[in-house]
C-alpha cells in the first residue's frame, strides 16, 4: 500500500516543538519576530505571505509585515530591508518572491543581514550550506528532510533524484541530501524539464522529488514500484470550483500513486512544512542574536 506521507501533521509537530523553544527565549525576555515584505499584488503571493502571519501568531512569534506597492521605485524595497536590518525587534526577514521585473532580486538578497535571512537565500548563506556549515536551511528543502525522517524513509545509501534546478529548491537539497549526515549520504542527481531520458533516470531513484513548477509532469511511467514521491509543485489550475481554481502538484497524483513506495499530497504535503521552518528558522535567528541556546527540533 502507498504510504500517504502527511505533511500537514509533521509540520503541526514542528510547531508545538517550537513552542518549547519560544518558552526557552521568553524567559530570557526574548519574543521572536519575523519581517514579511510583499512588493507584488499577485494572489498567490498574497495568500502565502497571509498564511505565514497567520503561522506565526499562532506560535508566538510576533509578526510583522510590510506592503510595497509594486509600481515604486526598487528604492523603497532596499530602504525597508535596511530599516528591517536595523530593527532589533525583528530577528527574521523574508522578501516574498518573486519581486517585481524592474527590482534586482540578487540585490534584494544580498543586502538583507546574513543573520536575519531566515530563508537561506542571502550568497553566504548559501555558500555555507554547500561547504556543509549551514546556518539557515532554506526551508523547502529541510522541510524535505524532515518530512523524510518523520517517515523513516533513509537517504544514507538511497539514490535521489531531484527534478528541478532552482536556488531554492533543488540545488539546496541536492546539497542538503549530499552532504556527510544521517539526513544525507544519498546519491544525488539533479534533473531538469528538459534533461534527455528523464525517465530513465526518474526510475532509477528511491527518492523522487518533483521541483519543476509544471503542473502533473511527473506521470507514473517515471515511477518503479516503492518510490517515495516527493511533490513540491504548487500549481494553480483553472477549474470549476468555488476559487475558480484548483491545486495541482509537479506529480499527476492519481496514477503515481498506484506505484509509489510513499507519496506527498497537493495541498497538505511539502507545503505547510515550507511554512513550519520558516518559524523554525525564524526562532533559530532570535537565539543566534539573543545568544539564547534553543534547542531546536
Ligand atoms: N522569499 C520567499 N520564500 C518562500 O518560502 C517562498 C517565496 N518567497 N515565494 C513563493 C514560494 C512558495 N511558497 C509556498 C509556501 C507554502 C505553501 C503552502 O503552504 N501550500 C499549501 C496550500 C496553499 C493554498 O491553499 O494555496 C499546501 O501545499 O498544502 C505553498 C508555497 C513559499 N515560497
Amino acid at each position: 500500500m502507498t504510504e500517504v506521507i502527511d505533511g500537514k501533521a509533521v509540520a503541526a509537530d514542528i510547531r508545538e516543538s517550537l513552542a518549547a523553544c519560544i518558552a526557552t527565549l521568553d524567559d530570557e525576555g526574548v519574543e521572536p519576530g519575523l519581517a514579511t515584505v510583499l512588493m507584488s499584488d499577485d494572489p498567490a503571493s498574497e495568500t502565502y505571505v497571509s498564511m505565514k502571519q497567520r503561522d506565526c501568531e499562532e506560535v508566538g512569534i510576533d509578526g510583522i509585515h510590510v506592503e510595497i506597492d509594486p509600481d515604486a521605485p526598487a528604492a523603497e524595497l532596499y530602504d525597508t530591508i535596511d530599516e528591517l536590518n536595523a530593527d532589533p525587534t525583528v530577528n527574521g526577514i523574508l522578501v516574498q518572491m518573486p519581486v517585481p521585473e524592474h527590482v534586482d532580486e540578487r540585490r534584494v538578497l544580498r543586502r538583507i543581514d546574513p543573520v536575519k535571512d531566515v530563508d537561506g537565500f542571502h550568497p553566504e548563506n548559501v555558500g555555507r550550506l554547500v561547504a556543509g556549515n549551514d546556518r539557515y536551511r532554506p526551508c523547502t528543502p529541510h522541510g524535505i528532510q524532515k518530512l523524510l525522517e518523520a517517515y523513516e524513509i533513509e537517504t544514507e545509501s538511497a539514490d535521489a533524484v531531484i527534478v528541478g534546478r532552482s536556488n531554492i529548491v533543488g540545488k539546496p537539497l541536492a546539497n542538503l541530501l549530499l552532504q556527510k549526515a544521517d539526513d544525507g549520504n544519498a546519491t544525488v542527481t539533479v534533473c531538469h524539464s528538459r534533461t534527455e531520458d528523464l525517465t530513465e533516470k526518474a526510475r532509477n531513484a528511491d527518492i523522487l522529488v518533483a521541483a519543476v513548477g509544471l503542473a502533473e509532469i511527473i506521470d507514473a511511467e517515471m515511477v518503479t514500484d516503492g518510490t517515495t514521491v516527493i511533490d513540491v509543485g504548487v500549481n494553480r489550475v483553472d477549474a470549476d470550483t468555488e476559487k475558480g481554481y484548483e491545486l495541482v502538484g509537479d506529480v499527476d497524483y492519481d496514477a503515481v500513486a498506484e506505484v509509489a513506495g510513499a507519496i506527498t499530497p497537493v495541498p497538505g504535503g511539502v507545503g505547510p512544512m515550507t511554512r513550519a521552518m520558516l518559524l523554525y528558522n525564524t526562532v533559530k535567528a532570535a537565539g543566534l542574536q539573543h545568544d539564547v541556546d534553543v534547542d531546536l527540533p
